[in-house]
């Protein structure tokens, strides 16, 4: 038994430049992202995977730990980290954004 989508949004992928100090495109190009939470039952985990519209080029791919810090900077743009980088999503609606959220949420409460 694969992995299984538990929730999608739509959303613009960044992934802040540290040395920069600036936010980019996550795979170089803006435009928007069709973003899963996968659930693996073969070891209860969960990921967030973001693939272009466009192209289907994998832009996003980051496992959610159990304390993952998830934090709603605006209505539509929430971000959070990994030891290695920050990730944002800059969602459509504010709705997109609140469902996508709930389903991070109970992830984290999940593992
Ligand atoms: C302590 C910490 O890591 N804090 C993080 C946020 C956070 C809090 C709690 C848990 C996880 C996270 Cl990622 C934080 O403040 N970060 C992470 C890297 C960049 C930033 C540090 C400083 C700057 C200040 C402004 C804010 C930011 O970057 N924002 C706020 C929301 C806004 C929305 C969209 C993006 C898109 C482009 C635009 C811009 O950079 O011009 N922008 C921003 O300016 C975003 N910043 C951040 O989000």
């Amino acid at each position: 038994m694969g992995e299984r989508s538990v929730a999608q949004a739509r959303a613009s992928v960044m992934i802040y430049n540290n040395d920069l100090k600036k936010w980019e495109h996550a795979g170089g190009v803006g435009g928007l992202s069709r973003c899963h939470i996968y659930f693996n039952p073969a070891n209860n985990s969960y990921r967030i995977v973001g693939r272009k519209i466009n192209d289907n080029d994998v832009v996003l791919n980051c496992g959610i730990g159990k304390n993952l810090r998830y934090n709603k900077a605006t209505p539509t743009f929430h971000q959070w980290r990994d030891q290695r980088q920050v990730y944002g999503l800059n969602f459509q609606s504010a709705d997109d954004a609140v469902v996508f959220s709930e389903a991070v949420m109970a992830a984290v409460d999940d593992i």
